[in-house]
């Protein structure tokens, strides 16, 4: 059964910006689901959307349903312990999401004596040094702060506090942006490592796809705040069934690699933005391969093949 799922969800934020658009996906105990696109496309609405983090002014349709349960349904007093304690999220920016001035021992005791107030400080702190281990930290670094840190230890770090109450899914919203290639490697290994020994389920959040076709099981790929290809993460890269996953893997080029069919010299132009979006498939002013339809046409997300999902007339059409 899926630990999150998302049904039809839908935010839109005031002024009328609809920033995610009918995104449905789930991810399972033990899967890593990879979610790329480029910025501005509903990535980290969707993060805040998960665990009801939108501001207030936002309006979301659509279902999320986390172990069974619905999120929109639920209490806030429901809601404060599910946060951290079934669903916790890594944000992007360790080193702003990091508070300055306290240690970091401090700050991952913290949700802990929060959601088990039965808990010791002496017990709290054990579990903090635990915790440091696990993400490759020596304990005695709880004593530290922020800034005595390197971005990838407070990576670590961010990763540890998510950890703090055992949350059976995480969300890591770029986890590795701002990092060096060698500590990117290392925080990913970190995190396939929790899923395989713990059994978690993560969302793994990133417009490099690089990071996302080594880490993820399953890989979403959205464009103007729909997923407009789904399916293996080996497959959609190497054999895209929507030109504009062909395009963003083609950024990330082999020599005689097929994605170059779609993108033989990047991908020109910018995203949409989505209070402005183009009628008929919002990739279409950008697209190497569109047609005369391609600008009116209402594209749907169809299967194509057994657990293959793309929005692309093209694919409609089985070319
Ligand atoms: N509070 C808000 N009010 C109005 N529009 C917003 C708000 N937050 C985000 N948006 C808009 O919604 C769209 C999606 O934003 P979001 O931050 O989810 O994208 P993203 O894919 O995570 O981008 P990035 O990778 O840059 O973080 C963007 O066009 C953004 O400008």
């Amino acid at each position: 059964m899926s630990l999150l799922e998302l049904r039809d969800l839908s935010v839109t934020y005031a002024g009328d910006v609809p920033a995610v658009r009918g995104v449905s996906l789930s991810v399972a105990p033990g899967e890593v689901l990879g979610v790329a696109g480029e910025s501005g496309c509903g990535k980290s609405t969707i993060t805040n959307a998960v665990l009801r983090l939108l501001p207030k002014s936002a309006r979301v349709g659509g279902s999320v349903l986390l172990d069974g349960e619905d999120v929109y349904g639920m209490s806030f007093g429901r809601l404060r312990a599910i946060r951290w304690a079934t669903a916790s999220i890594v944000f992007q920016g360790a080193l702003h999401s990091l508070n300055a001035v306290q240690t970091i021992g401090r700050q991952i005791a913290e949700p802990i004596l929060l959601h088990e107030p039965a808990t010791t400080r002496k017990e709290a702190d054990r579990r903090v040094g635990e915790l440091l281990e696990q993400v490759g930290l020596p304990a005695r670094r709880a004593r530290d702060h922020p800034h005595q840190l390197s971005g990838g230890q407070r990576q670590r770090v961010m990763i540890a506090l998510a950890l703090a109450c055992r949350p059976r899914l995480v969300i890591a919203d770029e986890p590795t942006t701002a990092l060096d290639v060698m500590v990117q490697a290392q925080v990913l290994e970190l995190l396939s490592g929790l899923v395989r020994d713990l059994g978690l389920a993560l969302v793994l959040i990133s417009h490099d796809l690089s990071v996302l076709g080594t880490t993820c099981d399953r890989v979403a790929v959205m464009y103007a705040g729909k997923v407009v290809e789904e399916g293996p993460a080996s497959v959609v890269f190497d054999d895209s069934r929507h030109p504009y996953s062909g395009a963003l893997a083609g950024a990330f080029p082999r020599v005689g690699d097929p994605r170059f069919r779609y993108a033989p010299a990047g991908l020109a132009g910018d995203p949409p933005y989505p209070g402005d979006l183009p009628t008929g498939c919002p990739f279409h002013p950008r697209c190497p391969v569109a047609f005369d339809r391609c600008s009116s046409a209402d594209v749907e997300l169809i299967q194509v093949s057994a657990g293959r999902r793309a929005a692309c007339l093209l694919a409609e059409e089985g070319s």
